[in-house]
């Protein structure tokens, strides 16, 4: 434990302004000792904690004006602590059985738990010492699994601020299972680090914009690589590996890219009810019988994903390395008065982006998948869907029920093989929105 004294300024003592914290560091050295040598034109009083708490401000502002300076108290610097940090408990997974008219029995269907919240210690400058901690302190408890494969929410992350320069000893207990450089707020998937607010007048900015994505794109390396938890059977690519995929799985977060993947392979990526479950690429095989074909999960692309909108410019480049694209839209989106955008806008939104990331990029052998066929609505919405669009094939398809994956299966083969139907592309000019 180490003591210091606090040298104030007499002016801060006699009016009501509380000191700056820490004041001690930016007075003389002379000011901490106790002698009365070498003080030069400055006369500290001589006080000790006890006869300090007798020293009313009557008394105070009774002082000669020689006097600049007064130590007015010792204070408990603490410069070591004992903290006890556990991770928060994760939710439980759920039993689920999903049935439909076509099935009277039913898929398994429930959703893992969430992943418990961490203690992260964050250094910083805002504070010197120790003693604002708790000793005890636990990450959030997660969500519970649902139905329709929704895993649970992810327990809160406990952020406790330590000085720069704090060494960490482990007494007892598991080591710490990360560390991460830059502020773990970033780990938030809502509040992706690098994004750009979708000002219209940043188009103009287009610098400045340019600027920020390079700093963001490193950041968002590092920040997709601490999210990300892998599973026996998918695998994720890097940066620098050739020819990835024959099949792009293309669509906005939550349109059911990675319940799909799982619905074609034995993939089994994260599946979550909210945007950006998916962060890095998750590959697939689909099996045929004299061969097979690598479908690759892309995270979800949003509007403005061309100006690295949502990490936009490390999902698109990864579309860049695949053969074909599956356009996969939700057809309940906007359903019900929920707010949401038209498969059909969808669609038009990420040509767009495409084309506005790379010239030329949607022009390949295309496909559209309309998922979430079950809900309800969605039987018309597909029929809008199919009068709007020409020029590709759609396959209507329920990801969670596996229903529709076959044709889609045959569907993709042929897009791959580049037979008959499957080369056509989607264009800007063949999809009609109002
Ligand atoms: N009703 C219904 N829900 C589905 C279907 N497919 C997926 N979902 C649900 O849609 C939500 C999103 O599914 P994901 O597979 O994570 O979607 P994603 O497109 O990979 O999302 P990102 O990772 O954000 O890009 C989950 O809650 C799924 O259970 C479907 O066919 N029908």
């Amino acid at each position: 434990m180490t003591w210091l004294r606090r040298a104030v300024p007499l002016r801060y003592l006699t009016s009501n302004r509380r000191p700056q914290n820490p004041p001690w560091m930016t007075y003389p050295a002379a000011l901490y000792s106790d002698s009365t040598e070498k003080k030069g034109k400055v006369t500290p009083l001589q006080v000790n904690s006890s006869s300090f708490h007798f020293l009313s401000r009557q008394r105070l502002s009774l002082l000669p004006s020689s006097i600049d300076f007064v130590i007015v108290q010792e204070t408990r610097m603490r410069d070591r602590f004992t903290l006890y940090a556990r991770g928060g408990e994760g939710g439980s997974g759920c039993s689920s059985l999903r049935r439909s008219r076509t099935d009277r029995f039913g898929k398994p269907d429930g959703g893992n738990g969430g992943r418990g919240g961490d203690v992260i210690l964050e250094c910083t400058h805002a504070v010197w010492d120790f003693s604002g901690l708790q000793p005890h302190v636990k990450g959030g408890k997660a969500g519970h699994g649902t139905s329709k494969n929704r895993i649970g929410n992810r327990g809160e992350d406990k952020v406790l601020q330590v000085p720069i320069g704090t060494v960490i000893h482990l007494q007892e207990g598991e080591l710490p299972s990360q560390i991460q450089v830059g502020s773990p707020k970033s780990s938030d998937p809502w509040d992706l680090p690098g994004t750009l607010v979708d000002d219209p007048a940043s188009d103009e900015n287009s610098d400045v914009d340019q600027d920020s994505s390079v700093e963001s794109e490193s950041e968002a390396e590092s920040v997709a690589s601490a999210l990300h938890v892998g599973t026996e059977e998918e695998t994720d690519f890097e940066e620098g590996q050739v020819s990835i995929a024959d099949v792009g799985l293309v669509g906005m977060p939550n349109a059911g890219k990675s319940t799909l993947l799982g619905a074609l392979s034995r993939a089994k990526p994260r599946v979550g009810h909210y945007a950006f479950t998916t962060l890095r690429p998750n590959l697939g095989n689909v099996n045929y019988d004299d061969f097979s074909v690598t479908v690759a999960d892309i995270p979800g692309l949003i509007k403005g994903a061309h100006r690295n909108r949502g990490l936009g410019h490390n999902f698109l480049r990864h579309i860049e390395r695949t053969k074909v694209l599956a356009y996969v839209v939700d057809l309940a989106s906007g359903l019900d008065g929920c707010e949401g955008v038209t498969p059909w806008q969808q669609l038009r939104d990420l040509v767009m982006e495409l084309e506005y990331h790379e010239e030329g990029l949607s022009d390949r052998s295309s496909l559209i998948v309309a998922n979430k066929i079950d809900e309800d609505g969605a039987d018309e919405r597909l029929e809008e869907l199919e009068r709007r669009v020409r020029g590709v094939r759609i396959f209507p398809v329920c990801a969670v029920l596996e229903e529709g994956v076959d044709e889609l299966k045959n569907g993709l083969k042929m897009l791959v093989n580049g037979d008959g139907e499957g080369s056509e592309r989607l264009k800007l000019e063949n999809i009609s929105v109002d």
